[in-house]
């Protein structure tokens, strides 16, 4: 690797995407598609993997989600490759998500009503199909994402996916690295983040694998309308 590849520029300062309900959406109508593999683009369904009722080995995206995919993965350093986890997602697998991790925070704080459905929502989003708010993954227009080798090696980018704690923080790392693989795994977090923010996505900053394009959380970070509303997959077929 290059120099400039060994040491990528630190993740700058995130927008959050409080107040993204209130953006407009004005769909734009395109299709979800299946995401294909590449030598640089990787499919890793984990929630099929997992056995969840209604998630799919095949994941899909909005046309103008993969494209940006395929720019992100070409840029990534020799060696490396674009690994998606999840992308357009099903409600009843949304749904799932957030009853699990509310019953596990409601067992570990003690939480209930308003106050666990908040607490959640900041790792999984409130299942919605409401066409004013939908749940960012059920747009197609949200991935889940993370590095490989191009032999298929998973890479460790400090926390594991899914790991809704504080330090999955995107820029966790900026702040807290100490240990020569911490040092790493922030490389390897501003490796993924500047390839995929060059492509055209924003990164949701509580989840260094989260980035959207064209949805509300992607609007609200750019202040600009959304164009990719709540969509079912048999639309698309
Ligand atoms: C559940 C996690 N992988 C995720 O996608 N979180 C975001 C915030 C979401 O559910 O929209
Ligand atoms: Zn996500």
């Amino acid at each position: 690797m290059t120099d400039r590849q060994d040491c990528p520029a630190p993740i700058p300062p995130l927008r959050s995407v409080d107040g993204f309900r209130d953006v407009p959406i004005a769909e734009c109508g395109e299709p979800l598609r299946p995401i294909p593999a590449a030598e640089k683009l990787r499919t890793h369904p984990v929630y099929w993997a997992r056995g969840i009722p209604g998630a799919e080995a095949t994941l899909w995206a909005r046309e103008g989600v993969i494209a940006r995919l395929l720019h992100a993965a070409a840029a990534l350093p020799d060696g490396i490759a674009l690994v998606v986890f999840d992308a357009w997602r099903p409600l009843a697998v949304q749904q799932y998500l957030f009853d699990e991790f509310a019953a596990r925070l409601a067992q570990r704080t003690g939480l209930t009503g308003e106050a666990l459905a908040r607490a959640v929502a900041r790792y999984v989003s409130v299942p919605s199909r409401d066409p004013r708010h939908p749940s960012a993954h059920a747009t197609g227009g949200a991935v889940d994402v993370g590095l490989c080798t191009t032999d298929g090696r998973l890479l460790h980018l400090g926390t594991a996916f899914d790991a809704f704690v504080p330090e999955a923080a995107t820029r966790w790392l900026e702040e807290h690295a100490q240990s020569e693989a911490e040092r790493q795994q922030r490389d390897l977090r501003r490796i993924l983040f500047h390839a995929m923010t060059k492509a055209g996505f924003t990164n949701y900053p509580d989840e260094w694998w989260h980035y959207d394009y064209g949805n509300q959380f992607y609007g609200r970070v750019r202040g600009v309308p959304a164009m990719y509303g709540y969509i079912e997959r048999e639309a698309s077929v």
